[in-house]
């Protein structure tokens, strides 16, 4: 089966948690969506779906490549009928001064000839809002959040016009709350009022779901925009009231048991996942690698891989490289933080390779660039959608692995309760 109808909306997601993130988001407004891990090739098959989300990992890479990788995407959504493309990135705008968001957005919207382009990462449901351009977490700007310690990205600056400027090649502006309470026609006017200027980007502030329903309306009338889940589900509502999707049609996944041996995998440093795995410690075995090891080499690695051999017989268990912020921070400065990073996600990787062969067939990971080196190593092409484990984070079923059935749950670092862990293999059978 080829698919039959032209996608309704087609999404690039700068990393793989973030893209599971935004699958789960339209799958829960009733697009049926599939998450493919990179371009596909040009004649995939894949089932009939409204939306397709590309997921690369290209949040932390260099700008140009992740550009350039990006535009592969489009081109492939475009080819298979999308009108219009969002740009995920994370809610709580991971980025650098040097890019991805700004970069990645000044070229979607050269190849779409969109004059203004709206970004909003604002994510109710998960405590991200945009207020006056200012990104909240919860109920601190975002400078002051735990994400000002992220071990690649820290944030320090909330304000995100003045953010996405230092990335961009355009000047940016604000569609600010006040604009939006007046409904759509008073934004579309504010984005005409912009674009006349010369600024080819909008923050849109938001703080309620009623919010993104209006930017997802307005979205509509462009052929590109960026953010985070909350405009995904703006978009995926403004589609189906306009009649362009059916919200009953059915998802693709079954809910078929996998069974086997189930694990977990922590490579996020987040505060979140950091009690996420201090509660674990009650209910599973959980084996804290040395990190100082992980850089030396691979012994680690199969350290790690041995001592799990001997327990994943008797339930589950979770292998964390996470750290707290001083930890990551003497780590880095001894290695450099890319060499440190890549060092860890690499070792997580092999992990998952040896458990995988070790018969595990369900697994769970915390963290966006180790969740990309693990499902990379795993060479998984695509999952279908499951089950809601908390905000932002669906059970995955792979697709297309030759080595039968495989469940996942790829969480981003600061996403999940504290029970996390046991959370999502309650509901991975
Ligand atoms: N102990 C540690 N010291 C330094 N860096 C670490 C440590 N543990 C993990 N990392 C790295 O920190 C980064 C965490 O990023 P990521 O997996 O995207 O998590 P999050 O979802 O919280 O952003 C990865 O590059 C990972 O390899
Ligand atoms: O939008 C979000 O917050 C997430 O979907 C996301 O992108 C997560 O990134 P990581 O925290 O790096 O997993």
């Amino acid at each position: 089966m080829t698919v039959a109808a032209k996608l309704s909306l087609g999404c690039i997601a700068d990393d793989y948690t973030g893209a599971s993130d935004l699958a789960n988001t339209l799958t829960r407004a009733g697009l049926r969506t599939v998450q493919t891990i990179g371009v596909p090739a040009a004649d995939l098959v894949l089932p009939e779906v409204d939306a397709v989300v590309v997921s690369l990992k290209s949040r932390s890479i260099e700008a140009g490549l992740a550009v350039t990788r990006s535009r592969a995407a489009e081109q492939w959504l475009r080819g298979r009928g999308a009108e219009h493309i969002l740009f995920k990135i994370c809610s709580t705008f991971d980025s650098t001064d040097a890019g991805n968001i700004g970069p990645v957005m000044d070229a979607l919207r050269a190849d779409s000839g969109d004059t203004i382009v709206l970004v909003t990462p604002a994510f109710p449901e998960t405590g991200r809002t945009v207020y006056q351009g200012n990104l909240f977490v919860g109920a601190v700007p975002l400078n002051e959040s735990p994400l000002k310690d992220h071990p690649l990205n820290p944030m320090h600056d909330s304000n995100l016009v003045r953010v996405l400027a230092r990335q961009s090649k355009t000047k940016v502006g604000l569609v600010d709350l006040a604009t939006l309470g007046r409904g759509v026609d008073a934004v579309r006017a504010k984005l005409a009022d912009l674009a006349a200027k010369g600024i080819g980007a909008a923050v849109v502030d938001a703080v309620f779901d009623r919010d993104l329903e209006i930017i997802g309306q307005v979205a509509l009338d462009h052929r590109v925009s960026v953010g985070a889940s909350g405009i995904g589900l703006g978009l995926a509502r403004a589609l189906v009231a306009a009649g362009k999707v059916k919200p009953d049609a059915v998802n693709a996944m079954q809910d078929m048991a996998v069974g086997g041996p189930p694990a977990c995998l922590a490579g996020s440093c987040s505060q979140a996942t950091l009690q996420q795995i201090a509660s674990a410690e009650k209910v599973m075995p959980v084996l804290h690698l040395d990190p100082e090891r992980v850089v030396a080499g691979k012994d680690e690695a199969q350290r790690a891989l041995a001592w799990a051999k001997d327990r994943i017989g008797d339930g589950p268990i979770l292998i964390a490289s996470s750290a707290t912020p001083d930890e990551v921070a003497a780590l880095q400065s001894r290695h450099g933080r890319d060499a440190a990073g890549h060092a860890i996600e690499q070792a997580m990787a092999d992990i998952a390779d040896g458990l995988v062969q070790s018969g595990v067939r369900r697994l769970v990971v915390a963290g966006g660039e180790t969740s990309g080196a693990v499902v990379d190593r795993l060479r998984i092409p695509g999952f279908l959608v499951g089950a809601e484990i908390a905000a932002g984070v669906p059970v995955l079923r792979a697709v297309g692995i030759s080595s039968g059935d495989m469940l996942l749950a790829l969480k981003s670092g600061n996403f999940g309760g504290p029970e996390f862990f046991s959370d999502a293999l309650a509901l991975m059978r």
